[in-house]
C-alpha cells in the first residue's frame, strides 16, 4: 500500500471512530491545493538539468499551512500528498495554530554541489513564492534539506516580498532561526519516548535502542538518549550500519561522522547489514529515515517492544497489524516527531514578535507541549477504545473537523 493509501486509510478509520459526516470526511481528505513546478538549472559543468518540485497544501482550517521541504530521489506526488496530510493532523495533535503542507524536489542532494543546490532552491522558490507566505504556508527543513536551504528560500522570497524571516522556519540563528530548532525533532522524540515509557514504569536509562537514520533527527535522538543513560546498540544511515551490545559511544560516532561523512570504519562497533537494523534485538526501535520501512516483509521479525516513529509513516498498515498482534507498542509519527514543527511554531512566533527566546525556554515549552499532547492522545485512546495511532488520529482529525465546521462553507 502506498503512503497516500495508508494515510487515507488511517484518516478514514479515525473518521469512523469519530462518527464524522461522509461529506465532511471528503472535504477533509482532498488537499486544498497541489502545486507541481518544473525547475531547470545550469549544472556546474554548463549542462542543463531539469527537476520536478512539489508543494501540496493540504488544509488551512486551523491556521497557515506548515510543513517541510524534502530533497530526495523518491519524492513523488502521492508521497508528498500523504506527508502534507500527516502535517495537518500533526499540527492539530500538537495543538499549534497551523494546518498542513509538504513539499519536495525529486533529486539526489548528495549528487549536487552546494552551488547547484542553491540554484535549484532559488528556482523552486521563484516558482512558488506567490503561493507561500507568513500567513498562508510556511516551509521548513525535512530530509535532504537544512538551515542553509531555508536561508536561500528566505533570501529569494524576500526579493519579491521584502525581508520576511517568518516565511520559513528552521533557519540559521543569524537569520532569525530559533535556538533549539535544530535539535527539536530529536529532542521531542526523546520527550515522547519518556512519556510512553513512564506509562510502563520504565525510563530511558539502561534501555537498549536501535536507530535507523543518523541525519538531523536520528543523530539528535541518539545524542540525547546517550546523555540520558540509554544504550544505543545499533545505528544505520545510507552509508552503512553498526552495532555494539555494550552501547555505541555516540559523541565519538558524531565526531567520526563529521570527519568522514560516513558511519563506515568507526572503530567503536562492528559493521552490520543495514537491513538487519530494524529486526535487531533491542528494547526500543526508532526509525529516523524513510517511510514504509516496516512492512509485511520484516514486521514479524521485529524484536523491539516499543517503536517510536521519528520518521514520517515508517510503518505501513500491514506491518501495523502484524506488530499490534505481537504486542509491540507503536508511538505514531504525528505525535512522536511533532517536536520539530512545535519549535518551528515557536520560531515563527519569535519572528513575528521580533523577540528571541533563550534555549532553556524553548526546550521547556517543547516539553510542555509534548507531554500535554501525550495525555490528550491517551484520553482519546480511552474514549474510543483504540491504540495510540488511532488515539492520535482521532485527536487531530477531531480538532480539524471542529475548526472546519465552525468556519462554515457559505460563499
Ligand atoms: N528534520 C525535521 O525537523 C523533521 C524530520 N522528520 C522526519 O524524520 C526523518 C528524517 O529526517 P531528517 O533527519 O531531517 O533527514 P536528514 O536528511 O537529515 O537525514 C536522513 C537520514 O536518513 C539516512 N537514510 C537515508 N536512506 C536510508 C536508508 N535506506 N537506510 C538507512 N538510513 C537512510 C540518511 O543517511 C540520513 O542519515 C524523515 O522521515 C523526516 O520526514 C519529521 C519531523 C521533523
Ligand atoms: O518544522 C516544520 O514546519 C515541519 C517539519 C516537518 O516537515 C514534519 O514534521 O514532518
Amino acid at each position: 500500500m502506498n503512503a497516500l493509501a495508508a494515510t487515507n486509510r488511517n484518516f478514514r478509520l479515525a473518521s469512523r471512530l469519530l462518527g464524522l459526516d461522509s461529506k465532511l470526511e471528503k472535504s477533509l481528505l482532498i488537499p486544498f491545493r497541489e502545486i507541481k513546478v518544473e525547475c531547470t538549472i545550469p549544472k556546474d559543468d554548463g549542462t542543463l538539468a531539469t527537476y520536478v518540485g512539489f508543494r501540496i497544501q493540504h488544509d488551512n482550517a486551523r491556521g497557515p499551512m506548515k510543513g517541510g521541504i524534502r530533497y530526495h530521489p523518491e519524492v513523488e506526488p502521492d508521497e508528498v500528498n500523504a506527508l502534507a496530510q500527516l502535517m495537518t493532523w500533526k499540527t492539530a495533535v500538537a495543538d499549534i495554530p497551523y494546518g498542513g503542507a509538504k513539499g519536495g524536489i525529486g533529486c539526489n542532494p548528495r549528487d549536487l554541489s552546494k552551488s547547484e543546490l542553491e540554484r535549484l532552491t532559488r528556482v523552486f522558490t521563484q516558482k512558488i513564492h506567490d503561493l507561500i507566505g507568513i500567513h498562508t504556508d510556511v516551509p521548513a527543513p525535512d530530509m535532504g534539506t537544512n538551515a542553509q536551504t531555508m536561508a536561500w528560500i528566505l533570501d529569494e522570497y524576500s526579493k519579491f516580498h521584502g525581508h520576511s524571516p517568518a516565511v520559513v522556519t528552521g533557519k540559521p540563528i543569524d537569520l532569525g532561526g530559533s535556538l533549539g530548532r535544530e535539535a527539536a525533532t530529536g529532542r521531542g522524540v526523546v520527550y515522547a519516548t519518556e512519556a510512553l515509557l513512564a506509562e510502563y514504569g520504565k525510563s530511558i536509562k539502561g534501555m537498549t535502542f536501535g536507530i535507523q537514520g543518523f541525519g538531523n533527527v536520528g543523530s539528535w535522538a541518539s545524542r540525547l538518549i546517550h546523555e540520558k543513560g540509554g544504550k544505543v546498540i545499533a545505528v544505520s544511515d545510507i552509508t552503512g550500519a553498526l552495532k555494539n551490545t555494550n552501547g555505541i559511544d555516540i559523541p565519538e560516532l558524531l565526531k567520526h561522522k563529521e570527519a568522514t561523512g560516513s558511519l563506515k570504519s568507526f572503530n567503536g562497533g562492528d559493521s552490520m547489514d543495514p537491513n538487519e537494523l530494524l529486526v535487531h534485538e533491542c528494547d526500543v526501535l526508532i526509525p529516523c529515515a524513510l517511510g514504509g520501512v516496516l512492512n509485511r516483509e520484516n514486521a514479524a521479525d521485529v524484536k523491539a517492544k516499543f517503536i517510536i516513529e521519528a520518521a514520517n509513516h515508517p510503518t505501513d498498515p500491514e506491518a501495523d497489524e502484524i506488530l499490534s498482534k505481537k504486542g509491540v507498542i507503536i508511538l505514531p509519527d504525528i505525535y512522536a516527531n511533532a517536536g520539530g514543527v512545535t519549535v518551528s511554531y515557536f520560531e515563527w512566533v519569535q519572528n513575528i514578535q521580533g523577540f528571541m527566546w533563550d534555549e532553556e525556554k524553548v526546550n521547556q515549552e517543547l516539553k510542555k507541549y509534548m507531554t500535554k499532547a501525550f495525555h490528550n492522545i491517551k484520553n482519546m485512546c480511552q474514549s474510543h477504545d483504540c491504540n495510540l495511532r488511532m488515539g492520535a488520529f482521532t485527536l487531530g482529525v477531531n480538532r480539524v473537523a471542529r475548526a472546519t465546521i465552525l468556519r462554515g462553507w457559505e460563499a
